[in-house]
Protein backbone atom coordinates (compact mmCIF):
# COMPACT_ATOMS: atom_id res chain seq x y z
CA UNK A 1 0.00 0.00 0.00
CA UNK A 2 1.53 3.38 -1.34
CA UNK A 3 0.12 5.43 1.70
CA UNK A 4 0.61 9.47 1.82
CA UNK A 5 2.34 10.79 4.67
CA UNK A 6 1.38 14.28 6.60
CA UNK A 7 3.17 15.83 9.47
CA UNK A 8 1.12 18.18 11.62
CA UNK A 9 3.82 20.88 13.85
CA UNK A 10 1.02 22.33 16.14
CA UNK A 11 0.72 22.53 19.60
CA UNK A 12 -0.84 19.60 21.95
CA UNK A 13 -4.76 19.88 23.11
CA UNK A 14 -4.84 17.88 25.56
CA UNK A 15 -8.88 18.22 25.60
CA UNK A 16 -8.65 16.35 22.13
CA UNK A 17 -10.83 19.31 20.28
CA UNK A 18 -7.91 21.56 18.05
CA UNK A 19 -4.15 21.53 17.64
CA UNK A 20 -1.98 17.97 16.86
CA UNK A 21 -5.18 15.94 18.36
CA UNK A 22 -7.76 17.56 15.63
CA UNK A 23 -5.03 17.43 13.44
CA UNK A 24 -4.33 13.51 13.78
CA UNK A 25 -7.70 12.51 13.69
CA UNK A 26 -8.42 14.67 10.60
CA UNK A 27 -5.31 12.60 8.81
CA UNK A 28 -6.76 9.50 9.72
CA UNK A 29 -10.22 10.13 8.43
CA UNK A 30 -8.90 11.23 5.19
CA UNK A 31 -6.78 8.38 4.32
CA UNK A 32 -3.12 9.80 4.94
CA UNK A 33 -0.13 8.86 7.62
CA UNK A 34 0.04 11.14 9.93
CA UNK A 35 2.70 12.15 11.76
CA UNK A 36 3.64 14.96 14.61
CA UNK A 37 6.56 17.58 15.95
CA UNK A 38 5.15 19.10 18.79
CA UNK A 39 5.67 22.92 19.72
CA UNK A 40 3.87 23.42 23.24
CA UNK A 41 2.00 21.21 25.65
CA UNK A 42 -1.18 23.25 26.78
CA UNK A 43 -3.89 22.12 29.43
CA UNK A 44 -6.56 22.93 28.01
CA UNK A 45 -10.17 21.90 27.20
CA UNK A 46 -13.74 22.89 26.22
CA UNK A 47 -14.25 25.73 28.71
CA UNK A 48 -10.40 27.17 27.70
CA UNK A 49 -6.73 27.15 27.98
CA UNK A 50 -5.77 26.82 31.82
CA UNK A 51 -1.71 26.76 30.60
CA UNK A 52 1.38 26.60 27.96
CA UNK A 53 4.26 25.09 28.08
CA UNK A 54 6.16 25.63 24.76
CA UNK A 55 9.32 23.31 23.91
CA UNK A 56 12.54 24.91 22.81
CA UNK A 57 13.26 25.05 19.14
CA UNK A 58 15.85 22.33 19.17
CA UNK A 59 13.22 19.86 20.66
CA UNK A 60 10.76 20.93 18.20
CA UNK A 61 13.30 20.55 15.68
CA UNK A 62 14.90 17.53 16.04
CA UNK A 63 11.34 15.80 15.92
CA UNK A 64 11.42 17.36 12.35
CA UNK A 65 14.64 15.84 11.83
CA UNK A 66 13.53 12.35 13.31
CA UNK A 67 10.87 12.02 10.16
CA UNK A 68 13.04 14.08 7.63
CA UNK A 69 15.70 11.49 7.94
CA UNK A 70 13.58 8.45 7.84
CA UNK A 71 10.32 8.46 6.57
CA UNK A 72 9.68 11.73 4.59
CA UNK A 73 6.89 14.25 3.89
CA UNK A 74 3.94 14.47 1.12
CA UNK A 75 2.50 17.67 3.10
CA UNK A 76 2.85 19.40 6.27
CA UNK A 77 0.85 21.87 8.04
CA UNK A 78 1.90 24.88 10.61
CA UNK A 79 -0.69 25.23 13.70
CA UNK A 80 0.23 26.74 17.29
CA UNK A 81 3.98 27.45 16.82
CA UNK A 82 4.30 30.01 19.96
CA UNK A 83 7.15 31.99 19.77
CA UNK A 84 9.56 33.42 17.21
CA UNK A 85 12.30 30.90 18.12
CA UNK A 86 10.29 27.86 16.92
CA UNK A 87 8.96 29.56 13.65
CA UNK A 88 12.47 30.61 13.19
CA UNK A 89 13.69 27.05 13.81
CA UNK A 90 10.64 25.87 11.92
CA UNK A 91 10.83 27.21 8.37
CA UNK A 92 14.69 26.28 8.16
CA UNK A 93 13.90 22.58 8.71
CA UNK A 94 11.19 22.69 5.67
CA UNK A 95 13.69 24.86 3.44
CA UNK A 96 16.85 22.17 4.54
CA UNK A 97 14.61 19.44 3.40
CA UNK A 98 12.71 21.26 0.84
CA UNK A 99 9.04 20.31 1.72
CA UNK A 100 6.99 22.13 -0.62
CA UNK A 101 3.57 21.30 -0.14
CA UNK A 102 3.02 23.51 3.51
CA UNK A 103 -0.04 24.66 4.97
CA UNK A 104 0.58 27.16 7.31
CA UNK A 105 -2.40 28.01 9.73
CA UNK A 106 -1.68 31.29 11.52
CA UNK A 107 -3.21 30.16 14.59
CA UNK A 108 -3.02 33.43 17.32
CA UNK A 109 -5.72 33.26 19.49
CA UNK A 110 -7.84 30.18 21.27
CA UNK A 111 -11.10 30.78 21.17
CA UNK A 112 -11.56 31.36 24.82
CA UNK A 113 -9.23 34.78 24.71
CA UNK A 114 -5.72 32.84 25.07
CA UNK A 115 -2.54 33.51 23.08
CA UNK A 116 -1.08 31.24 21.35
CA UNK A 117 1.05 33.31 19.31
CA UNK A 118 3.27 35.86 21.31
CA UNK A 119 2.82 39.25 19.37
CA UNK A 120 6.56 39.91 18.90
CA UNK A 121 6.45 36.61 16.92
CA UNK A 122 4.07 37.93 13.95
CA UNK A 123 7.02 39.63 12.54
CA UNK A 124 8.63 36.19 12.17
CA UNK A 125 5.44 34.47 10.82
CA UNK A 126 5.73 37.57 7.89
CA UNK A 127 9.18 36.99 7.27
CA UNK A 128 10.12 33.74 7.43
CA UNK A 129 6.96 31.02 7.39
CA UNK A 130 5.15 32.80 5.04
CA UNK A 131 6.91 32.68 1.78
CA UNK A 132 7.49 28.83 2.17
CA UNK A 133 3.69 28.54 2.83
CA UNK A 134 1.78 26.76 -0.83
CA UNK A 135 -1.20 27.82 1.56
CA UNK A 136 -2.14 30.13 4.40
CA UNK A 137 -5.77 29.96 6.30
CA UNK A 138 -6.06 33.25 8.54
CA UNK A 139 -9.44 33.40 9.95
CA UNK A 140 -10.59 37.06 9.48
CA UNK A 141 -8.78 38.50 12.43
CA UNK A 142 -6.10 36.58 11.73
CA UNK A 143 -5.99 38.15 8.43
CA UNK A 144 -6.66 41.64 9.97
CA UNK A 145 -3.48 41.02 12.61
CA UNK A 146 -1.22 39.84 9.59
CA UNK A 147 -2.30 42.58 6.92
CA UNK A 148 -3.26 46.05 9.27
CA UNK A 149 -5.91 45.62 7.38
CA UNK A 150 -9.68 45.72 8.97
CA UNK A 151 -11.98 43.34 7.33
CA UNK A 152 -15.53 43.46 7.05
CA UNK A 153 -17.04 43.09 3.64
CA UNK A 154 -16.21 40.72 0.47
CA UNK A 155 -14.16 43.30 -1.26
CA UNK A 156 -12.37 44.03 1.79
CA UNK A 157 -11.40 40.02 2.29
CA UNK A 158 -9.87 40.18 -1.87
CA UNK A 159 -8.12 42.99 -0.72
CA UNK A 160 -6.60 41.54 2.67
CA UNK A 161 -6.15 38.06 0.33
CA UNK A 162 -3.64 40.31 -2.27
CA UNK A 163 -1.96 41.46 0.66
CA UNK A 164 -0.97 38.45 1.90
CA UNK A 165 0.06 37.09 -1.63
CA UNK A 166 1.82 39.51 -1.74
CA UNK A 167 4.43 38.10 1.42
CA UNK A 168 5.12 35.12 -1.23
CA UNK A 169 1.92 32.99 -0.32
CA UNK A 170 1.15 31.08 -3.32
CA UNK A 171 -2.54 30.83 -2.23
CA UNK A 172 -4.74 32.15 0.32
CA UNK A 173 -7.54 31.03 1.65
CA UNK A 174 -9.52 33.26 4.38
CA UNK A 175 -11.71 31.58 6.26
CA UNK A 176 -15.45 32.95 7.07
CA UNK A 177 -16.04 31.45 10.33
CA UNK A 178 -16.33 34.72 12.03
CA UNK A 179 -18.31 36.73 9.84
CA UNK A 180 -21.31 36.01 12.20
CA UNK A 181 -23.63 38.43 10.55
CA UNK A 182 -24.12 36.38 7.31
CA UNK A 183 -26.61 33.04 6.63
CA UNK A 184 -23.11 31.39 5.06
CA UNK A 185 -19.94 30.40 5.97
CA UNK A 186 -18.24 31.53 2.92
CA UNK A 187 -14.09 30.85 2.34
CA UNK A 188 -12.73 32.64 -0.05
CA UNK A 189 -9.82 31.42 -2.23
CA UNK A 190 -7.17 33.37 -3.99
CA UNK A 191 -4.24 31.80 -6.40
CA UNK A 192 -2.87 34.92 -7.45
CA UNK A 193 -5.20 35.10 -10.45
CA UNK A 194 -8.80 33.68 -9.29
CA UNK A 195 -11.09 34.49 -6.41
CA UNK A 196 -12.94 31.35 -5.86
CA UNK A 197 -15.56 31.06 -2.96
CA UNK A 198 -16.78 27.98 -0.71
CA UNK A 199 -20.05 28.55 0.60
CA UNK A 200 -22.12 26.62 3.14
CA UNK A 201 -24.94 27.17 5.72
CA UNK A 202 -23.55 28.43 9.01
CA UNK A 203 -24.44 25.98 11.69
CA UNK A 204 -25.56 27.80 14.95
CA UNK A 205 -23.97 25.95 17.52
CA UNK A 206 -21.04 26.70 20.41
CA UNK A 207 -19.34 23.49 19.45
CA UNK A 208 -16.94 24.69 16.93
CA UNK A 209 -13.66 23.96 19.09
CA UNK A 210 -10.73 23.59 16.31
CA UNK A 211 -12.76 23.98 13.47
CA UNK A 212 -9.88 26.05 11.74
CA UNK A 213 -7.28 22.88 12.81
CA UNK A 214 -9.26 20.16 11.13
CA UNK A 215 -9.89 22.32 7.99
CA UNK A 216 -6.44 23.25 7.69
CA UNK A 217 -5.15 20.01 8.36
CA UNK A 218 -8.07 18.58 5.62
CA UNK A 219 -6.29 20.46 3.04
CA UNK A 220 -2.50 18.91 4.12
CA UNK A 221 -4.43 15.77 3.27
CA UNK A 222 -6.25 16.63 0.26
CA UNK A 223 -2.25 17.82 -0.81
CA UNK A 224 -0.36 14.68 0.74
CA UNK A 225 -2.83 12.74 -1.63
CA UNK A 226 -2.06 14.84 -5.08
CA UNK A 227 -5.22 16.78 -5.11
CA UNK A 228 -5.25 20.57 -6.59
CA UNK A 229 -5.33 23.65 -4.61
CA UNK A 230 -8.85 24.12 -4.99
CA UNK A 231 -10.18 20.48 -4.58
CA UNK A 232 -8.48 20.15 -1.33
CA UNK A 233 -10.11 23.38 -0.45
CA UNK A 234 -13.46 21.63 -1.68
CA UNK A 235 -12.99 18.57 0.33
CA UNK A 236 -11.77 20.68 3.71
CA UNK A 237 -14.87 22.65 3.80
CA UNK A 238 -17.48 19.55 2.82
CA UNK A 239 -15.30 17.95 5.95
CA UNK A 240 -15.26 20.52 8.43
CA UNK A 241 -19.72 21.11 6.97
CA UNK A 242 -20.01 17.62 8.45
CA UNK A 243 -18.12 18.17 11.48
CA UNK A 244 -19.76 20.86 12.79
CA UNK A 245 -23.20 19.83 11.97
CA UNK A 246 -22.70 16.31 13.00
CA UNK A 247 -21.97 17.86 16.42
CA UNK A 248 -20.56 16.42 19.44
CA UNK A 249 -21.37 17.72 23.07
CA UNK A 250 -18.54 16.91 24.93
CA UNK A 251 -17.73 19.21 27.94
CA UNK A 252 -19.62 22.27 29.37
CA UNK A 253 -17.94 25.24 26.88
CA UNK A 254 -17.09 25.03 23.47
CA UNK A 255 -17.32 21.58 22.36
CA UNK A 256 -14.95 19.80 19.26
CA UNK A 257 -15.93 18.71 16.08
CA UNK A 258 -16.67 15.57 15.43
CA UNK A 259 -14.04 13.83 12.93
CA UNK A 260 -16.20 10.82 11.66
CA UNK A 261 -18.69 12.38 10.52
CA UNK A 262 -17.73 12.89 7.11
CA UNK A 263 -17.13 9.39 6.25
CA UNK A 264 -20.02 8.73 8.04
CA UNK A 265 -21.96 10.55 5.77
CA UNK A 266 -20.16 9.64 2.78
CA UNK A 267 -21.29 5.49 3.87
CA UNK A 268 -24.57 6.66 4.54
CA UNK A 269 -24.15 6.22 8.51
N1 LIG B 1 -20.84 27.98 12.46
C1 LIG B 1 -20.27 27.50 11.35
N2 LIG B 1 -21.02 26.90 10.40
C2 LIG B 1 -20.43 26.41 9.28
N3 LIG B 1 -19.12 26.49 9.01
C3 LIG B 1 -18.33 27.08 9.93
C4 LIG B 1 -18.86 27.62 11.15
N4 LIG B 1 -17.83 28.14 11.86
C5 LIG B 1 -16.71 27.93 11.14
N5 LIG B 1 -17.01 27.31 9.97
C6 LIG B 1 -16.05 26.87 8.94
O1 LIG B 1 -14.98 26.24 9.64
C7 LIG B 1 -13.72 26.54 9.04
C8 LIG B 1 -12.84 27.25 10.05
O2 LIG B 1 -13.25 28.59 10.11
P1 LIG B 1 -13.01 29.64 11.27
O3 LIG B 1 -13.93 29.33 12.40
O4 LIG B 1 -13.13 30.99 10.65
O5 LIG B 1 -11.53 29.32 11.71
P2 LIG B 1 -10.81 29.34 13.14
O6 LIG B 1 -11.23 28.10 13.86
O7 LIG B 1 -9.37 29.35 12.75
O8 LIG B 1 -11.25 30.57 13.84
C9 LIG B 1 -14.07 27.37 7.79
O9 LIG B 1 -14.22 26.50 6.69
C10 LIG B 1 -15.41 28.01 8.16
O10 LIG B 1 -16.17 28.38 7.03
C1 LIG C 1 -3.04 23.62 20.77
C2 LIG C 1 -4.03 24.47 20.04
N1 LIG C 1 -3.80 24.80 18.75
C3 LIG C 1 -4.69 25.58 18.09
C4 LIG C 1 -5.82 26.05 18.71
C5 LIG C 1 -6.78 26.94 18.00
O1 LIG C 1 -7.60 26.15 17.27
P1 LIG C 1 -8.76 26.66 16.30
O2 LIG C 1 -8.97 25.60 15.31
O3 LIG C 1 -8.45 28.02 15.81
O4 LIG C 1 -9.98 26.62 17.29
P2 LIG C 1 -10.47 27.53 18.46
O5 LIG C 1 -9.41 27.80 19.46
O6 LIG C 1 -10.98 28.76 17.76
O7 LIG C 1 -11.52 26.70 19.05
C6 LIG C 1 -6.04 25.67 20.04
N2 LIG C 1 -7.13 26.08 20.70
N3 LIG C 1 -5.12 24.90 20.69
Amino acid sequence: MNIKKALTIAGSDSGGGAGIQADLKTFQELGVFGMSAITAITAQNTLGVQAVYPMGPVAVTSQMESIGEDIGVDALKTGMLFNAEIIRAVSEKIKHYNWIKVVVDPVMIAKGGASLLQTEAISALKQYLLPLSMVVTPNIPEAEVLTGMSIKTMDDKQEAAKSLFDFGVKNVVIKGGHDEETDDAVDILYDGNEFYYFTSKRILTKNTHGTGCTFSAAITAELAKGSTIYDAVTTAKSFIQAAIEDELAIGAGHGPTNHWAFNCKRSGL
